[in-house]
This record gives C-alpha cells, sequence and structure tokens, in this order.
C-alpha cells in the first residue's frame, strides 16, 4: 500500500479517501464495487483513492481480479468505468486492529471509512480507527460507515453506539440499512408529504391493519457463516421492516430533509409497543441443516412474523403485521393498508409494491367486484440502493442512515423475543411456501395476510 497523505486529483481538487474494510467479501463484491462502478460511468463521484482491508492473504492484483470477475456477472455493467476505478484501488491483507490499520495512520484529507464486516468485528475496527485519531477532521471530514446488524440485541447496540461516540459525532456516524436507499421507500415519503390529502385516509379512520412483507425466493447465498449469528429478526426485522414501519407510523416531517426525517422516524419507533413473544412467530425452512456451514441442529429462524401495536393517536388500535423470510413462493416485499369493510364485508385497501416491481395499487369497491388502479410512482430509480447509500455517505446526507435512536429503540421493541427465544425452536415450513401455518395464529379475527402468490 503506498502514501496515503496530501492527494490531490488530477483535476487539483483533494482525493476522498474510501477506506472498505472488508473489501475481499460478499457485500463488496456484490454490491458496493458494482455501485462505485455504476457511479463512477455516470461522472456522480468525487476523485476517490480506495484503501481495501481483508482478510484473504492477497495482493492488490489478486483483489482486483476477484472484483472484476464478479462485475463481469452483471448484465450492463460499464466496464470501462471499471477500467477508470480499478487504478484507484489499493489492497492490504491486514488484522483489523491499530497494527492492521496502521498503514492509514497519516491519511490526509476526507475520508469514509465503510465497514463491510462481519457485525461482531464493528467493535474491533471502530476501536482501531479511533485510536489511530482517523476521526479528528484536521484536514477534511471524516465519516464511518456501519453495516447492519447494529449490535446483536439492545445492551450491545448501546454499547456500540458508545464506543463510536468516544471518537466520533453522531453526524459523522452513518448506519447503514439501504432499505432507505432504496428508490421504492423514498417514494413512501414523497407520497406522504406530497399529497396532504392522503393523511386523512392514512389513520385509523381509514384503516383497519397494516401488513409489511419482505418475501424472498432466495436461500443464504452463501453467507452462512453470517445468517448462523443472525437469522431473519436480526438480518431483515430490526432494521429494514422496522424503518418500513416507522416510514408509515410518523407524522410528515415539515421539511424533506435529515434532520425533521430522522426526528419523526425516530418519535415513530419511540411509539412502538414492545413485542409480546406470544405474537411472534419464528420458522425456519426445510432443508435448511442441510445447507453447508449450517449446524446440524441449528434453531436460526429463516422466517419471521411480529404483530406490533403502537401508542401513535393516528394509528391506535391497528395492528401492524411484519413478516419476512427465505425461500418463500415469492419474491415479493409490499406494505398494504386494509381499509375497513363495506356493510357486506368486502375491503379495498392500498398496497404499496417495493420489490420486485415498484407502484402502488388501489384497490376500491363499487357495484361489482373490487377494483384495482395501479400507478407507476415517480420516474426510472436514477440511482440504486447502495448508489444511494454511497452519494449519501460521500455527500454527508444522514438521511438514509439512522440515528443512534432509532437503532436503539428498534432493539427495545425486540428484545424481548430474543430473550424468549433462547428457549424453543422454530417452525419448519416447505420451500417454495407462504410460510410456517404458525403466522396465522397471529392474526386478529378476520385479518388476513396477502398471498405471496398474488
Ligand atoms: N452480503 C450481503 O448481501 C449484505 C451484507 N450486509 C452486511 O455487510 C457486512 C459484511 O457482510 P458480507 O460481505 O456478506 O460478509 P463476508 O463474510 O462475505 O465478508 C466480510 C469481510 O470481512 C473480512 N474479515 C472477516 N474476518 C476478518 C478478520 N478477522 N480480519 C480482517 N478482515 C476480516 C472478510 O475477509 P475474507 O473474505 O478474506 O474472509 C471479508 O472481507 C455485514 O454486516 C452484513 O450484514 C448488508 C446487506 C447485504
Ligand atoms: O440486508 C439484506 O437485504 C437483502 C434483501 O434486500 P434486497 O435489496 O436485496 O432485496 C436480504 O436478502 C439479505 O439477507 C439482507 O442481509
Amino acid at each position: 500500500m503506498g502514501r496515503a497523505s496530501g492527494d490531490h486529483a488530477a483535476s487539483g481538487g483533494p482525493v476522498t479517501h474510501l477506506v472498505v474494510l472488508g473489501i475481499s467479501g460478499d457485500l463488496a463484491r456484490r454490491l458496493l464495487v458494482p455501485a462505485l462502478v455504476r457511479l463512477q460511468g455516470q461522472g456522480q463521484l468525487p476523485p476517490l483513492r480506495i484503501w481495501g482491508f481483508g482478510a484473504e492473504s492477497w495482493d492488490t492484483g489478486e483483489l482486483l481480479a476477484h472484483l472484476e470477475a464478479a462485475l463481469r456477472e452483471k448484465p450492463g455493467l460499464d466496464l470501462s468505468a471499471w477500467q477508470r476505478l480499478k487504478g484507484s484501488i489499493r489492497y492490504r491483507n491486514a488484522e483489523i486492529s491499530p497494527e492492521g490499520l496502521s498503514p492509514l495512520r497519516h491519511l490526509e484529507g476526507p475520508a469514509l471509512f465503510y465497514l463491510a464486516l462481519p457485525p461482531s468485528l464493528f467493535p474491533k475496527a471502530v476501536l482501531a480507527l479511533g485510536e489511530l485519531n482517523l476521526a479528528q477532521e484536521n484536514t477534511g471530514w471524516r465519516r464511518i460507515a456501519v453495516e447492519k446488524p447494529f449490535g446483536y440485541d439492545l445492551a450491545s447496540a448501546q454499547a456500540l453506539n458508545r464506543l463510536l461516540q468516544r471518537y466520533f459525532r453522531e453526524d459523522q456516524i452513518l448506519r447503514v440499512d439501504h432499505f432507505l436507499g432504496k428508490t421504492s421507500v423514498t417514494n413512501l415519503l414523497e407520497l406522504r408529504y406530497r399529497n396532504p390529502s392522503l393523511e386523512a385516509l392514512w389513520e385509523r379512520k381509514g384503516v383497519a391493519w397494516v401488513e409489511i412483507t419482505y418475501a424472498e425466493t432466495l436461500g443464504l447465498e452463501g453467507r452462512a457463516r453470517y445468517y448462523e449469528q443472525a437469522g431473519a429478526l436480526r438480518d431483515m426485522l430490526q432494521n429494514h421492516l422496522l424503518q418500513l414501519l416507522a416510514l408509515v407510523v410518523m407524522e410528515p416531517p415539515s421539511r424533506l430533509e435529515a434532520a425533521s426525517i430522522r426526528a419523526q422516524r425516530a418519535e415513530a419507533l419511540r411509539s412502538v409497543q414492545t413485542a409480546e413473544p406470544r405474537l411472534v412467530v419464528r420458522g425456519q425452512y426445510q432443508g435448511y441443516l442441510e445447507e453447508p456451514r449450517v449446524a446440524p441442529d441449528s434453531p436460526r429462524e429463516t422466517f419471521v412474523a411480529v404483530r406490533l401495536a403502537t401508542h401513535a393517536p393516528r394509528w391506535l388500535g391497528v395492528p401492524f403485521y411484519l413478516r419476512s423470510g427465505k425461500r418463500l413462493a415469492a419474491r415479493s416485499g409490499f406494505i398494504f393498508l386494509a381499509f375497513h369493510p363495506s356493510p357486506e364485508g368486502q375491503r379495498g385497501g392500498l398496497l404499496l409494491r417495493l420489490s420486485p416491481e415498484v407502484g402502488l395499487d388501489l384497490t376500491l369497491l363499487g357495484r361489482g367486484k373490487p377494483e384495482t388502479l395501479s400507478f407507476r410512482l415517480g420516474p426510472e430509480p436514477e440511482f440504486d440502493a447502495y448508489e444511494e447509500v454511497l452519494l449519501a455517505a460521500l455527500s454527508g446526507d444522514l438521511t438514509p442512515f439512522p440515528s443512534q435512536e432509532e437503532v436503539e429503540e428498534a432493539w427495545r421493541v425486540l428484545d424481548p423475543v430474543l430473550k424468549a427465544w433462547e428457549e424453543g425452536e422454530p417452525e419448519v415450513y416447505p420451500q417454495g411456501s407462504e410460510g410456517p401455518g404458525g403466522q396465522m395464529g397471529i392474526l386478529k379475527p378476520g385479518h388476513a395476510w396477502v398471498s405471496l402468490r398474488g
């Protein structure tokens, strides 16, 4: 690794350092580096110097070959942008410790430290960067991006926040939740903010229940080492799904800007009542125990469903059903607001499609059968979720990053479930199904999950 100080781009502007801890891992290969290449192709990146650290005993050439092989599998990616970007990447095989990261000691200029590491290494990484004084902004801004899951439970998340705050200010800390970078998710906020009339419907008088589902057909994708530690609750529910819930529950922000949006999301999460373990269901797909690197008696859940409630006056008495799982019948992410039934018992609703399609279906009742109007919202997304995350991180826009309070409130909601799950085991469900039958048991009478088969 060469010198890391006093760099200037050919244009004369200061170089931004992007330090990726864990650049040899799956996230970097499949999501972060392709996002960087696309941004490079669109001319969105400042002059960058990328310092990659990983546990593989490679040299820079070997890392580049590994990244390039993955990029070649991505259809439509502009490889000429990769040719321009790759010259700025340097790799080092090092331990995550002050000694291992010591080549960064004399880094000068603005820098983003991105923790693309197993979550168990986050504390070590923060400590190492802090002890090397890399949070100090004497020569340019400094930020740290911490991937999810942020902590393992409430106590570990609080400890990680304390450790971060020993070295970094809150506005230097970026807790990554890539769902907040999805256009389909930002659309939700825009929809509410730009259509104040919708707010009359967006509450208990208009809505009987809310369902938030993120179903995947994918399985472990070679991530057993991580998933065996995490499971569906920590992988999807604590972060992505509770953030979606916050965007539904919150009062619209007074302005579409980071401070206002983060404050409203935090307030919404604060209003959510602590989960009751009897209203949570965990499932495991048949065959999970035979996956490579999975313990033969693993209790890890690949599906979770929960019924939650909030004290927010707007939503008092309205149940929120959240679920996510792997190897289910369909890839389908959506938020469904079920309207109150007609006197004959029929129901309309508003379905916000998040994945794979993005849009909105409004079902209303007439004399015949219910009619559905489908809309697309907004233009084709300009950037994908990780592109948005990287752009925001590099520009210092905190909007897509949950605050300390948001992550801690989300853990507070789920902590009793983690404790209850120290005993018992998940219900097995067939691959390609709607998930474990037990999810029906948490619904209130007359309520139903939206079928994944459409
Ligand atoms: N992969 C994904 O799809 C997503 C991942 N994330 C998050 O991103 C983070 C990283 O995940 P992912 O890339 O999948 O994990 P991986 O296990 O694939 O990669 C982790 C990286 O950390 C390195 N590493 C592991 N142990 C050490 C060590 N002791 N010292 C130095 N480096 C080490 C690995 O090196 P080596 O490869 O050489 O072992 C690798 O570069 C996690 O927080 C995850 O939750 C978030 C969203 C999606
Ligand atoms: O963070 C994660 O998200 C993905 C699902 O998100 P998507 O944007 O790829 O649809 C999930 O597969 C993965 O397990 C989880 O870590």
